[in-house]
């Protein structure tokens, strides 16, 4: 899949935020190893800690989906161009993912930049700290 569908994807999601609060609107489009598109978007709440980021959203509508892991996922911010996820959609990612799931950014000159999201939340803490 080419990554301007990706980008459409994530579009469409950012379209339907619900940011009274910050009024930022955040859209997310996972594309999963079965080539499934997953989209999410920003779900804010007047008890500022419960809303919920895109990012999350999207993992949510993959896994009812009956997907399973992240290969590709792409952020939408502000003035719609793509941004980095926050710290703790990063640990989201990781655990859907693999090292080599790839976060697609954007430069301020609107350039794509591909990361691995094991460069992008590194030494991760994941379920191997949890075995004794
Ligand atoms: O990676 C991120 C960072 C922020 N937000 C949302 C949370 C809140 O609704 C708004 C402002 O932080 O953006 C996301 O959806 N994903």
């Amino acid at each position: 899949m080419k990554l301007e569908a990706l980008f459409e994807a994530a579009k469409m999601a950012h379209k339907k935020a619900y940011s009274p609060y910050s009024n930022f609107k955040v859209g997310a489009a996972i594309l999963d190893d079965q080539d499934q598109v997953h989209i999410g978007c920003n779900v804010e709440n007047a008890a500022y800690p419960i809303g919920c980021c895109a990012e999350q959203s999207a993992v949510s509508q993959m896994i009812v989906n009956g997907g399973t892991k992240i290969k590709d996922i792409l952020v939408i911010g502000k003035k719609g161009q793509a941004c980095p996820p926050c710290g703790a959609c990063r640990q989201i990612i990781f655990e859907h993912g693999s090292k080599e799931t790839k976060v697609h950014l954007e430069t301020s000159a609107g350039k794509f930049v591909s990361k691995n999201i094991g460069d992008l939340l590194p030494d991760a803490f994941d379920h191997s700290h949890l075995d004794k």
